[in-house]
C-alpha cells in the first residue's frame, strides 16, 4: 500500500517576520500543493535502502539502511507519537549522509529539504527500507511556503503508515486527518521547519496543515471566516532568497535596535489585527466591499513600509510596487521577502482589462504572475494499492 499526501502553500496577508517576535500575523492557504507519495517495499523486492526521489528536480537519492543505522544510532527508538527536536549533533550527522549524495552545486539549496526528510523518516519509522517521491506545484524559496508544505506533506505521509494514527485505508480519494492527527502532523512539520528555517514562528506549517485563513500569534491559531471576496495577484520576482538568512537578519537588527524594532513589531501587530477584523466583518453591498478594500490596501502599504524598515524588501519588490501603483493598486511582499513573491490586492470592481495590463507590464519585467485561490483546503491524504 502507498499513501500520497498533499499540503498547500500559503500567502501571508500581514505580519511576516514580526510573527517570529510575537506579533499577530494573518495567513491563508493557496490552491498550489506539494505531494509526497510514500510506501514500503514488499519482501520480494529485496530492497534494503531508503529512497527519496525529488521528481521535479530530477534527483534520486538512496541510502543503505545499514549506513543510516550506523550514522544515526539513536534515532530508531524515538516515538512517532511524541515529536522531538533535532539536535545540532544529529543535523551534522545527517548532513554527512546528504553530502555523500553529491547534490549538484546549482541545486545545493535542496539539501536542507533532504536533511529534513532523513530526520523525519528515521524519527517516525526508524530503520526500515522505503521509497518516497516528491512533486510540487509551488515555486521553491519564493515566499509561498514551499518548505512548510514539504514538511507537512512528509510528516503526514510518514505518520499515515505508522502505528500512531488510525485511518480508513479503504476510503477512496482524498481524505482529511482527524483533529488530533492534524495536531501531530503539525508538530512534526514544525520540527522539520526548524531544520530548514532556524527559527520559524510555526505560521507556515500551521496554515498548510489546517488550511483556510488563520490569525496566528505565539504559536496559537484562530480560524478566520472571510466575509468578503478577496482576490490577490501573486507576482514572483524570481529573485532567489533564503528564509533562514532573512529571519536571522531581522533578529540581528532587533539586537542592534531593540526599542525601535519593538515599536515596528507592535505596529505590525495592530495592522494584522485590524486586517483580520475587516476581513471578518459582514458586508452588505458593493460600496461596503469597496470601503473595506480601501482600508485593506492602506494596511498592506503600511505593512510593506515596516517590512522595508526591517531590511527585508528588495529592488525587485520595489519594482513590482511601482508598477502596480501606476494602476492605483497596492502591494506588499509576502513570506520572507528579499525577492520572492509580492501580493497585489485586486479590487472586486477592477476591470479585467486593467488586470491584463498590470500582468503584461509585470511580465515584461521578467516577473511571473499568478492568481491562486486563497483560503482553501489544508492537508489531505489518499491511499492506493492493496494492503
Ligand atoms: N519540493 C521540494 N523538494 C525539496 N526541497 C524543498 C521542496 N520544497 C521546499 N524545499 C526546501 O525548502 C527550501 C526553501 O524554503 P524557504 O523557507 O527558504 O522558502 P519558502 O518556504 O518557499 O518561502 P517562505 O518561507 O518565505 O514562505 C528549499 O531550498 C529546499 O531546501
Ligand atoms: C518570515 C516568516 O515570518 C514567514 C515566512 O513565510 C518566518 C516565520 O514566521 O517562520
Ligand atoms: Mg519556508
Amino acid at each position: 500500500m502507498e499513501v500520497t499526501s498533499r499540503a498547500p502553500g500559503k500567502i501571508i496577508l500581514a505580519g511576516e517576520h514580526a510573527v517570529v517576535h510575537g506579533s499577530t500575523a494573518v495567513a491563508a492557504a493557496i490552491d498550489l500543493y506539494t505531494y509526497v507519495t510514500f510506501g514500503f517495499p514488499t519482501p520480494s523486492d529485496n530492497d534494503d535502502t531508503l529512497k527519496l526521489h525529488l521528481k521535479d528536480m530530477d534527483l534520486e537519492f538512496s541510502w543503505p539502511i545499514g549506513k543510516i543505522k550506523e550514522v544515526l544510532p539513536d534515532l530508531g527508538s524515538l516515538e512517532a507519537s511524541s515529536p522531538s527536536s533535532c539536535s545540532l549533533e544529529t543535523i551534522k550527522a545527517i548532513t554527512a549522509l546528504v553530502e555523500e549524495q553529491n547534490i549538484p552545486e546549482a541545486k545545493i539549496g535542496l539539501s536542507s529539504g533532504v536533511t529534513t526528510f532523513l530526520w523525519l523518516y528515521t524519527s517516525i519509522h526508524g530503520y526500515k527500507p522505503a521509497k518516497t517521491v516528491v512533486t510540487s506545484e509551488l515555486p521553491l524559496g519564493s515566499g509561498l511556503g514551499s518548505s512548510a508544505a514539504l514538511c507537512v506533506a512528509f510528516s503526514a505521509a510518514l505518520l499515515a503508515l505508522s502505528d500512531s494514527v488510525t485511518l480508513d485505508f479503504s476510503h477512496q480519494g482524498w481524505q482529511m486527518f482527524g483533529d488530533s492527527e492534524l495536531d501531530l502532523v503539525n508538530k512534526w512539520a514544525f520540527e522539520g521547519e526548524k531544520i530548514i528555517h532556524g527559527k520559524p514562528s510555526g505560521i507556515d506549517n500551521t496554515v498548510s496543515t489546517y488550511g483556510n485563513m488563520i490569525k496566528f500569534r505565539s504559536g496559537e491559531l484562530t480560524r478566520i471566516k472571510t466575509n468578503m471576496p478577496l482576490k490577490m495577484l501573486i507576482t514572483n520576482t524570481k529573485v532567489g532568497r533564503n528564509t533562514k538568512a532573512l529571519v536571522a537578519g531581522v533578529s540581528e537588527r532587533t539586537i542592534r535596535h531593540p526599542e525601535a524594532m519593538s515599536s515596528v513589531f507592535s505596529a505590525i501587530d495592530s495592522i494584522s489585527s485590524e486586517l483580520a477584523s475587516i476581513i471578518q466583518s459582514p458586508v452588505t453591498d458593493d460600496l461596503a466591499i469597496t470601503e473595506k478594500e480601501k482600508k485593506l490596501e492602506e494596511l498592506m502599504e503600511m505593512n510593506q513600509g515596516l517590512l522595508q524598515c526591517m531590511g527585508v524588501s528588495h529592488a525587485s519588490i520595489e519594482t513590482v510596487l511601482r508598477s502596480t501603483l501606476k494602476y492605483k493598486l497596492s502591494s506588499k511582499l509576502t513570506g520572507a521577502g528579499g525577492g520572492g513573491c509580492v501580493l497585489t490586492l485586486l479590487p472586486n470592481l477592477l476591470s479585467g482589462t486593467v488586470v491584463d495590463k498590470v500582468i503584461a507590464e509585470l511580465e515584461s519585467c521578467g516577473f511571473q504572475c499568478l492568481i491562486a485561490g486563497i483560503g482553501g483546503r489544508g492537508l489531505e491524504i489518499s491511499f492506493s494499492g492493496s494492503s
